[in-house]
């Protein structure tokens, strides 16, 4: 176990189990994995009985009352299309196979390898690169409407990099990377065709279990300190601070509105603090008991987008992310998960996340944006956050580099 500052999350170790079930990840055209911070999940879905792609909630319904097995994907974050891609756009797949390696619990039968990856005949490298370097002065006319305008209260926008690669990333050294460079994260891998979207998010949209319902605001953020106690001056700090406060407040007392129909909550304590290695978050838990039937998808399609990643009031928050960010989201910051044959489920939110098409990456971080931003500050905490699946991507760069 490791204690961070305010909280205890348990460490994850990658086990024998895990490494020879990533081993054969690669040699499949769909394959999917997702573990919690805590290890109460490590699943592992190999093959697909069925796929869904950019579908209703209706839809989402009626195909997820036909399957048998756990089931994993994502919601796109809002309506806008990523034109090239088909998986961003949202997807769900049911697996041949599933294993739940906390538990040792299987669904279905492990099929044969159906997928060969183009072989590599060469280390990989990055050919290209590039950032946003127009996002502040993007965001001016937002600032000013947040601040001249007491309706609108917060929006987070965000920007994505792009990098072109000489081959295509291995799903399996990703997943191996999360584990290693983010150990007290979730870890989130969809792997479909050519196609890649991977999160260390420490970010829960919802778990539901049963009738008990658990979800938390995770918003207001600071940089770590290079020793202890200028970690936890930082912590203080954040702590003390009245924008972060604000901007967390907005979230918590919003998700509280929201469920407010589903369930009945728990009394919230004061904020915590959630360290990952690059960043600390103001985080509180919230807790409930489910007062009538509800699906997790209905209770993912109340949630999202939470302030935390999207705005309010919520319809000018998509508007502005959709006039002001460069390209649609599609999985970045939306929701990703899985749902059990039983109806339980987890859904997290997918930031510290990267989506890759072929030889191509991209990246996307964000940050709140208040009536009192600084943006220069607010583009140093995107560039905190974008650090994380930086490293990830770069160590999986040398990594494939140690493997040849
Ligand atoms: C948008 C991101 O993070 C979100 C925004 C935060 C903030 O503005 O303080 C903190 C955590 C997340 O809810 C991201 O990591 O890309």
């Amino acid at each position: 176990m490791v204690t961070n500052s305010n909280l205890t999350i348990g460490m994850k170790h990658m086990n024998s189990q895990t490494t020879a079930f990533l081993a054969d990840f690669d040699n499949y055209h769909t394959a999917v994995y997702f573990s919690d911070p805590q290890h109460q999940v490590e699943l592992i879905g190999l093959g697909e009985t069925s796929t869904l792609h950019h579908f209703t909630l209706a839809e989402l319904t009626a195909w997820h009352a036909h399957q048998s097995v756990p089931v994993f994907g994502g919601l796109p974050f809002d309506q806008q299309l990523q034109p090239t891609s088909n998986l961003m756009n949202g997807i769900m797949i049911a697996p041949a196979y599933v294993i739940n390696l906390a538990s040792g619990e299987e669904w279905g039968t492990r099929p044969a390898p159906d997928y060969k990856q183009s072989p590599r005949t060469h280390p990989l490298h990055i050919l290209n690169h590039t950032t946003e370097t127009d996002w502040q002065a993007r965001l001016q006319p937002v600032l000013h409407t947040l601040q001249t305008d007491p309706q609108k209260q917060k929006v987070v926008l965000g920007m994505q990099e792009h990098f072109d690669l000489d081959g295509q990333l291995s799903a399996s050294q990703l997943i191996k990377t999360l584990i290693r460079q983010q150990p007290q994260t979730y870890h989130v891998a969809i792997k479909h065709g050519d196609e890649l979207f991977g999160s260390a998010t420490p970010e829960r949209l919802v778990k539901l279990n049963q009738n008990q319902l658990e979800t938390a605001a995770v918003a207001g953020s600071i940089a770590r300190g290079q020793t202890d106690k200028a970690d936890q001056k930082l912590a203080h700090e954040l702590q003390r601070d009245a924008k972060n406060q604000r901007e967390h407040q907005l979230v918590v007392t919003e998700i509280e509105r929201r469920l407010q129909p589903w369930a009945q909550l728990d009394s919230v304590a004061a904020p915590e603090i959630l360290t990952t290695p690059q960043i600390q978050h103001l985080y509180t838990p919230i807790t409930g008991t489910i007062k009538q039937t509800a699906s997790v998808w209905q209770i993912v399609q109340a949630l999202h987008p939470t302030p935390a990643l999207g705005g309010l009031p919520v319809d000018w928050a998509l508007a502005t992310i959709a006039n002001v960010e460069s390209q649609p989201r599609g999985l970045f910051a939306a929701p990703v998960g899985y749902v059990m044959p039983d109806g339980s489920g987890e859904f997290v939110i997918g930031i510290r996340s990267l989506w890759s098409k072929d030889h191509t990456v991209n990246l996307f971080a964000g940050a709140g944006i208040l009536a009192a931003s600084d943006l220069t500050a607010e583009e140093r905490e995107i560039q905190l956050k974008t650090t994380a699946m930086e490293n990830i991507l770069k160590e999986q760069l040398d990594d494939e580099r140690h493997d040849q």
